[in-house]
C-alpha cells in the first residue's frame, strides 16, 4: 500500500456551545486507503468529516492535507485541491437530469484541470460525464429527472457526482443507508473499484460492510478518538465492543 500521507489533523476541535462535538481529534489517512468512520449516533462523525471538506470551521486544531495547512481553506478550494464529500442527497438538484447533475460537478472539476489537446470542452464535459455515471452502474439512467430516481439511485448519483469531481480523498457519508441488500452489495463492489483511484473515508454504521471493505477503522465516541486499527484489531477491541458493537 502507499505510504504517502494524504491527510492529517492535530488537535482537531469543533464546540457547539458546551457541547464537544468533536475533540482534540489526530487523525491521518495514508493514500490508496479505505477508511471506515464509525461510532455511536451524536459521536461526531459528520461533524469531523464537516471540519475536513470545510462546511465547517474548528474551535481549534488543524488539518493538513499533502502537507499543506488547509484549516483556513474555503470548502470550495479543498474540492478543487481534490477533497470531495457527499453529504446525503441535499447536494441533488432534483428538476435536473441525472447527466446533468454529474455535468455541473465535472464542470467545476474542469476549471482546475487543463484541457487536453484535440478534444472539445463540450466533448470533454459529455465524456467524463457519461464515464462517472457509467462507473456507478447509471449510464442508462442518464436522462432521467434526479427527482424521480429512486432512493438507491439518487445515492449513486451523489457519488456519481463525486467522483466527477476527480478527487484524491473521496468522503462518503452513510452511502448504504436506505439501500436494499443487492444495492449494497454492488455499492460495496463500487466503492472497491474507486479505490483505485482514490482515497476513501466512509462513514458507515452497517458493520458488515465496514469490516468488508475497511482496510483500516477510526473509532469516535463522544466526539473523542477511542481506537484506530485494522477491522480485526477493532473488532477484538474491548472498549470497542463495550462502548459500540455490544450496543448494536
Ligand atoms: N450544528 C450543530 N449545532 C449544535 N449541535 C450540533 C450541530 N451539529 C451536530 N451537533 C451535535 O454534535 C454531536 C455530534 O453530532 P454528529 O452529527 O457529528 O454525530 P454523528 O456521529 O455523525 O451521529 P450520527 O451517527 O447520528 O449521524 C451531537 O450531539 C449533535 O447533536
Amino acid at each position: 500500500m502507499a505510504s504517502v500521507t494524504l491527510l492529517k489533523t492535530k488537535g482537531l476541535t469543533r464546540h457547539f456551545g458546551g457541547l464537544k462535538a468533536v475533540n482534540e481529534v489526530d487523525f491521518e489517512i495514508r493514500e490508496g486507503e479505505i477508511r471506515a468512520l464509525i461510532g455511536p449516533n451524536g459521536a461526531g462523525k459528520t461533524t469531523f468529516v464537516s471540519l475536513l471538506s470545510g462546511r465547517i470551521a474548528p474551535s481549534a486544531g488543524s488539518i493538513e492535507f499533502l502537507g499543506r495547512d488547509i484549516t483556513k481553506d474555503p470548502a470550495h478550494k479543498r474540492v478543487r485541491d481534490g477533497i470531495a464529500y457527499t453529504f446525503q442527497i441535499t447536494s441533488i438538484y432534483p428538476g435536473l437530469t441525472a447527466f446533468e447533475n454529474v455535468a455541473l460537478s465535472v464542470q467545476s472539476a474542469q476549471r482546475r484541470a487543463p484541457k487536453p489537446a484535440g478534444l472539445s470542452a463540450r466533448d470533454l464535459l459529455h465524456r467524463k460525464t457519461r464515464d462517472a455515471l457509467e462507473r456507478v452502474g447509471l449510464g442508462e439512467r442518464a436522462g432521467d429527472l434526479a427527482g424521480t430516481m429512486s432512493y438507491g439511485h439518487q445515492r449513486l448519483l451523489e457519488v456519481a457526482m463525486g467522483l466527477a469531481l476527480e478527487p484524491r480523498l473521496l468522503i462518503l457519508d452513510e452511502p448504504t443507508q436506505g439501500l436494499s441488500d443487492g444495492e449494497i452489495e454492488n455499492f460495496c463492489a463500487l466503492v472497491k473499484e474507486i479505490a483505485r483511484s482514490a482515497t476513501v473515508l466512509l462513514i458507515e454504521h452497517n458493520m458488515p460492510v465496514v469490516m468488508q471493505l475497511a482496510d483500516s477503522i477510526t473509532v469516535l465516541d463522544h466526539g473523542e478518538l477511542l481506537a484506530n486499527g485494522t477491522p480485526e484489531e477493532i473488532r477484538a477491541n474491548k472498549t470497542v465492543q463495550a462502548v459500540y458493537l455490544g450496543a448494536d
